[in-house]
């Protein structure tokens, strides 16, 4: 029964936009994700700077959502741009494109989203400057709804792999914090809760800057999952009691191979799945593969500052001062540990060289989004 008090009903983290362009204002406004889960907060970004930073720092996050911050981010940058001159215009916008193309190097969601918008410019050359700027900010809300519609079909496809009551295990967060909705690893679990399917699911806290535990526990019971949060260091105990029936993980980039690029430590978890028999699932947009690297060792792996490990998270500082720190953000998980690719298009098995080919060059006859520039 709904009553006057329901209105203040505290909203679910899952009730907020993760990433959205505020027309009115020409701002993009995104969840902070480095307060949660303590505290939800918004924020309204308009400066090119500010944009930049809040993809460094992480406040937004995940590779489909970088890229659309970075789509609704460049056409925010240009919106206001008093320039008469359309080369003048395209300059302006290069300038910001290629300075947002700069805040992260391994998922490639973030050049994939910022080529499109690119075309869009250079398409329009001999069009009016306001003409342009409509259609910059088109392409910027198209990029946003149909990341919505790509997860959903990529749940549809995870979700026959798996069945009732089964056991899943996630790493990192591929919710729908790092997407507009659903996620991409978790879109199955969503999926499958409106289905009934009573799943009980497993996330690794996942260590330096703890991503599972902060965000995907928090977003998964948000919604009323079945969720269990896990020290990184413990996948290979609970495979071998038999709870996990499939590991479902995101991605950052794909290589043409097959090799994905994934939050650090997701390759330590596809071994020991392998190690136990577990089948092991990435879940890609197609936006996220990149056929023009033909390994998983080209892809550009980001090294973070050392403090996230020696002093984020304690309230003292915690390893000793003056110690060598490594601290890889993504590790390559090699294909022969990928059970499947699980896409909007489908699940893709190896040999990957060929099922990827045959996936990013098909004709589209299902009228999703366009593929990726990169796939040439
Ligand atoms: C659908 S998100 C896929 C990946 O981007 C995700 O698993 C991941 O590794 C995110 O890393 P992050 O450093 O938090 O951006």
């Amino acid at each position: 029964m709904s009553g006057e008090g329901d209105q203040f009903m505290p909203k679910t983290i899952l009730e907020y936009n993760t990433v959205s362009l505020d027309e009115k204002n020409s701002a993009l406004v995104i969840v902070d994700q480095t307060q949660l889960p303590g505290r939800i907060e918004m924020l309204s970004l308009t400066e090119v700077e500010d944009i930049w930073e809040a993809i460094y720092l992480l406040k937004v996050r995940g590779a489909p959502a970088i890229g659309v911050a970075a789509a609704i981010g460049v056409y925010v940058a240009v919106k206001n741009a008093e320039v008469s001159d359309m080369q003048v215009f395209y300059e302006k916008f290069r300038k910001a494109k290629d300075y947002l193309a700069t805040s992260r190097p391994t998922a490639v969601n973030l050049f994939w989203a910022l080529d499109r918008m690119d075309s869009v410019v250079k398409e329009h050359m001999d069009s009016e400057i306001d003409e342009v700027k409509e259609l910059l900010r088109l392409e910027a809300v198209n990029i946003r709804s149909e990341d919505i519609e790509v997860c959903r079909r990529i749940g549809e496809n995870a979700l026959t792999l798996v069945k009732p009551g089964d056991g899943l295990l996630t790493h990192c967060n591929a919710g729908q914090l790092a997407t507009v909705k659903y996620g991409t690893a978790t879109a199955p679990m969503y999926l499958g809760q409106e289905k009934g399917y009573g799943f009980h699911i497993y996330v690794d806290e996942t260590r330096p800057l703890l991503q599972g535990a902060r965000l995907t526990a928090f977003e998964l019971q948000e919604a009323g999952l079945d969720v269990t949060l896990i020290c990184d260091n413990m996948s290979g105990a609970v495979m071998k009691k038999g709870l996990i029936d499939a590991v479902f993980v995101g991605c950052d980039r794909v290589a043409a191979n097959g090799d994905t690029a994934n939050k650090i430590g997701t390759s330590v978890v596809a071994a020991v799945a392998r190690h136990y028999g577990v089948p092991f699932y990435v879940c890609a947009p197609t936006s996220t593969i990149d056929i023009s690297l033909s390994g998983g060792d080209k892809i550009p792996i980001e090294e973070r500052p050392p403090e996230e490990i020696t002093e984020m998270w304690y309230e003292k500082r915690m390893a000793p001062k003056g110690v060598k720190v490594y601290n890889p953000c993504f590790d390559v998980t090699d294909h022969e540990l990928i059970t499947g690719i699980v896409t909007e298009y489908g699940v893709v098995q190896a040999p990957y060289e060929v099922s990827i080919k045959n996936l990013v060059q098909r004709p589209d006859p299902q009228g999703l989004p366009p593929q990726n520039p990169l796939h040439k």
